[in-house]
C-alpha cells in the first residue's frame, strides 16, 4: 500500500471550556475518497478547518506526504496543494462564472510584475492560458453556457459545481468538501456522486468529504471516519460503519 498523502494524529482542537476535537486520528492514502461523518456539532468542520490551516490545533501531528503542515496558515497550506469548498458557497458573486475561475488561478500563473502594464507576449500567454483552463473546467462541470453570467445569480446547484471548479483548477493534491450535497436536490446528489469519483479517476485527486447525505457517502466513500461529541466513535469501509452499533445508535439511528 503507498504512503499516506494525509496524516492526522491525536488532533485536538480546544475553544475555550469546549474541546471540540478530542484525539482524532486517520490517514488518507493518495486518490482514496475518505469521508468524515457524525452528527451536528461533531467536531467534523473543526478538524477540516485545522487542516486547511484555518484554525492552529491545540495538539496533534498533521502531515501532507510526511511533511508537517499543522498550525501553517491557509495560504502555505493551499500552496502545498490543499484546497477546500465550505458549509455556505463561498464564490466572488457580483463576479462572472469565468472570472471565478480566471481569479483562482493567481498562484499557478503570476505574470511577472509589470507585464500587464507593457502587455508583453510573456502575460498575453499566461492570460490565454488561463482562459483555456477556464473553459476547459467550465466543460468539465457542464457549466460552459453560464461562462458570462454573474456567479451570485447561478442556481444553487451550479455554484456548487462552480467551486468544485474552482478548486479543481488549481491542480490539488488533496480536495476537502465540506457538506458539498448541501441543499441540492436528488438529481444533483446522484450527479454530485459520479463527479467526485470522475474527479479521483480521471484527475488523479484524493478527496476530504464532510457530508450528511448518507446515499452520498455510502456511495462514493472507501473509508468513513465517524465522530461524536469530538471524538472518534468508528473508521471503516462504509460496510463496517454501517453495521456498526455506536454508529447507528449515534447517528444512522436519528434519521
Ligand atoms: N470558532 C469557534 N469558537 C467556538 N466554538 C466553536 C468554533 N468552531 C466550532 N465550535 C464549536 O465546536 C463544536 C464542533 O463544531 P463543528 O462545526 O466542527 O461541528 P460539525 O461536526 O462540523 O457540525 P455540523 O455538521 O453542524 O457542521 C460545536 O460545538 C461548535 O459550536
Amino acid at each position: 500500500m503507498s504512503a499516506p498523502i494525509l496524516t492526522v494524529k491525536d488532533l485536538s482542537m480546544r475553544f475555550g471550556g469546549l474541546l471540540a476535537v478530542d484525539g482524532i486520528s486517520f490517514d488518507v492514502s493518495p486518490k482514496e475518497i475518505f469521508a468524515i461523518i457524525g452528527p451536528n456539532g461533531a467536531g467534523k468542520t473543526t478538524v477540516f478547518n485545522c487542516i486547511s490551516g484555518f484554525y492552529k490545533p491545540t495538539t496533534g501531528a498533521i502531515a501532507l506526504n510526511g511533511k508537517s503542515i499543522a498550525g501553517h496558515p491557509s495560504h502555505h497550506v493551499a500552496n502545498e496543494g490543499v484546497v477546500r469548498t465550505f458549509q455556505n458557497v463561498r464564490l466572488f458573486k457580483s463576479m462572472t462564472v469565468l472570472e471565478n475561475l480566471l481569479v483562482a488561478q493567481h498562484r499557478q500563473h503570476r505574470p511577472p510584475p509589470l507585464s500587464g502594464l507593457f502587455n508583453t507576449r510573456g502575460y498575453r500567454e499566461s492570460e490565454q492560458l488561463k482562459i483555456h483552463n477556464a473553459l476547459k473546467w467550465l466543460d468539465v462541470m457542464e457549466l460552459r453556457q453560464y461562462a458570462n453570467r454573474e456567479a451570485g445569480n447561478l442556481a444553487y446547484g451550479h455554484q456548487r459545481r462552480l467551486e468544485i471548479a474552482r478548486c479543481m483548477i488549481t491542480g490539488p493534491r488533496l480536495l476537502m468538501l465540506d457538506e458539498p450535497a448541501a441543499g441540492l436536490n436528488p438529481q444533483e446528489k446522484k450527479d454530485l456522486q459520479q463527479l467526485i469519483d470522475r474527479l479521483r479517476r480521471e484527475y488523479g485527486v484524493t478527496v476530504l468529504l464532510i457530508e450528511h447525505d448518507m446515499g452520498l457517502v455510502m456511495g462514493v466513500s472507501e473509508r468513513i471516519l465517524v465522530m461524536e461529541y469530538g471524538r472518534p466513535i468508528a473508521l471503516g469501509t462504509p460496510e463496517a460503519v454501517r453495521n456498526d452499533e455506536r454508529v447507528i445508535k449515534a447517528y444512522l439511528g436519528e434519521a
